[in-house]
């Protein structure tokens, strides 16, 4: 039987990084994927529907700044789009891939690959068994879990990947729906809400059970995501609740019933269903030589490794944040931990992320909902992107900044939300500090360049100390400042048109 230091289940982004981070340490593994490598992170996942976003954008921003020098109207094909976004999965594809052949032969003594379906059984032995129907049972040390998610379905919806889909059924259209209805409105319902009405061919409908669109956001970042989705020319159904979505001659036929007791049938023709993933557990043996897993399919795990020693349970598979680049930490930190490195217990309170909306909406760290929830007291401040010079030289100003410090002396970063052009790129200095545990001075005495839109977040924390250029007090409506005790209340801090310092 072939033995290995480590070997990793699934071939995704928290896979690739953990097979990667154990040959740094120069042990043996054994790396298996049973499908395609690069997971969701490449495959109707992240960089599939990325791409989309990128180039939904470029058109959108394109018709907008036609349409204000009267030329005429621009019409994209969806097979074009399609061909580039396929052309961008090729390029990783074969990054990936090649990378995996070439560590093969050249470093043969250490890294294997093997492309089948892998099935714990034991703490030690992994079943593999390819598609030819070969099978092969190998020793392992340590094995790690990293077999990731897929749409969650809901019984009474039948999804056929044509008609009514999930974000697996996304590519394999063949034109732009006229119309089509989206259920779910969080992170995923958003992003394709975003991309079919950018590109302006398509009726967009979106339902969510929630009372707002992504109810895990604060309030004013839902709802200017909903003013967004709204302008594009997205239908929000508010106060509603699906009744039944079904097929009807090759169309979806859904209805919905309002809070006022009234129903009203619908009729589209492509529905998305985005209501959340489930953790690929089954099949996978891991429950049947003692790995505890919750009702929710989520792996219990601390710090990464799970309830038997050997076995560690990384990106999806796990609770907390489903996202590409936690799923690297994680995957990374276990194989560190497995191999006695000690290194320190992660940490989920700086992670970085990024919704692609319009404009895209980025986070770092707490944000109020959750402050408020674990009743810490803090301090907001706010700009608008209308008072940040690049973002009136890019005639773009819909968006703002917030930053949420501790209502102390010290005004230690809780976290921040950032909508709006560059969004993504200006968060990063301030997850920085939040990694670095330091407060607001560091950034409030930073040289930036000018004009660039972080210099947004420099009034905000030079606003926080009472030494902003543009002063909330006179730009009341642009530059907000308040506070908020454990209980929940807020209190404010300009009053009497006068800035209240700690
Ligand atoms: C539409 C969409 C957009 C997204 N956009 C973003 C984004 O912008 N930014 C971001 O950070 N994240 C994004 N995500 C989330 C991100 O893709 C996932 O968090 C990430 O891919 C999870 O990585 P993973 O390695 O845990 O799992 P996965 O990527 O799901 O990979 C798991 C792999 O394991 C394999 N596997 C499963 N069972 C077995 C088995 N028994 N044997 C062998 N192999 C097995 C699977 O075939 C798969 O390749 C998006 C997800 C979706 C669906
Ligand atoms: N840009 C990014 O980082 C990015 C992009 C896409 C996906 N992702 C990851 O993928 C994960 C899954 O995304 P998602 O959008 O599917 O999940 P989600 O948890 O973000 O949103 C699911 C939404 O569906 C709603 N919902 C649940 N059941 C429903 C029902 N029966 N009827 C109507 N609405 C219902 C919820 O209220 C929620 O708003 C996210 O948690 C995120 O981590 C990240």
């Amino acid at each position: 039987m072939n033995r290995f230091d480590i070997c990793v289940i699934g071939g995704g982004p928290a896979g690739y990084a953990a097979a990667m981070r154990a040959l740094d340490l120069n042990k043996r593994v054994l790396f298996v994927e049973k499908n395609k490598i690069g997971g969701a992170g490449v495959y109707n996942g992240a960089l599939s529907s990325k791409t989309f976003w990128e180039l939904s954008r470029d058109v959108s921003l394109a018709r907008k700044r036609l349409q204000k020098y009267a030329c005429t109207e621009i019409k994209v094909d969806f097979k074009e789009i399609l061909n580039d976004v396929k052309e961008a999965i090729f390029l990783r594809k074969v990054q990936l891939e090649t990378h995996i052949l070439l560590l093969q032969r050249k470093k043969k003594d250490l890294f294997s690959y093997i492309k089948a379906e892998a099935r714990l059984v034991s703490a030690n032995e992994v079943l593999l068994k390819k598609s030819n129907g070969d099978e092969e049972i190998i020793s392992a040390d340590n094995i790690v879990l990293a077999t990731g998610s897929r749409p969650r379905k809901l019984a009474h919806i039948p999804i056929d990947e044509k008609i009514i889909v999930t974000s697996d059924g996304i590519e394999c259209f063949t034109d732009f729906p006229e119309s089509m209805v989206i259920l779910g409105a969080g992170v995923i319902g958003c992003e394709w809400a975003t991309i079919f009405s950018n590109f302006g061919r398509t009726k967009v409908n979106l339902i969510d059970k929630a009372d707002r669109i992504l109810p895990f956001e604060d309030e004013d970042i839902s709802l200017t995501t909903q003013t967004n989705l709204e302008d594009n020319g997205v239908t929000i159904h508010k106060n509603s609740q699906l009744v039944r979505m079904e097929i009807k001659n090759g169309r979806v036929e859904y209805e919905l019933r309002y809070k006022d007791g009234r129903s009203e049938i619908y009729n589209v023709e492509k529905a998305l269903v985005s209501v959340g993933r489930v953790p690929n557990t089954e099949n996978l043996g891991a429950k049947e030589v003692g790995v505890v897993i919750n009702d929710n399919c989520t792996v219990v795990n601390e710090d990464t490794r799970t309830t038997v020693a050997n076995i560690y349970a990384v990106g999806d598979l796990t609770s907390d944040f489903a996202l590409a680049n936690v799923g690297e930490l994680e995957g990374r930190h276990a194989v560190e931990k497995m191999f006695g490195l000690n290194p320190k217990p992660l940490t989920y309170k700086n992670i970085s992320t990024i919704m692609f909306l319009s404009p895209e909406t980025a986070g770092v760290g707490m944000n109020e909902q959750e402050a408020r929830s674990k009743g810490i007291p803090y301090r907001v401040v706010s700009i608008d992107y209308s008072l940040i010079p690049r973002a009136i030289a890019m005639r773009n100003t819909n968006g703002f900044f917030k930053i949420l410090v501790t209502n102390d002396e010290e005004m230690k970063i809780l976290g921040m939300r950032a909508v709006g052009v560059h969004a993504s790129s200006a968060i990063q200095a301030v997850a920085l500090l939040i990694s670095m545990d330091k407060g607001i001075e560091e950034l409030a005495e930073l040289i930036h360049p000018h004009p660039s839109i972080i210099e947004g977040i420099q009034e905000c924390v030079r606003m926080l100390k009472g030494k902003s250029i543009l002063k909330p007090e006179i730009f009341k409506d642009m530059l907000k400042c308040r506070g908020c005790n454990e209980k929940g209340e807020y209190f404010e801090l300009v009053q009497n048109d006068t800035f209240t310092k700690i």
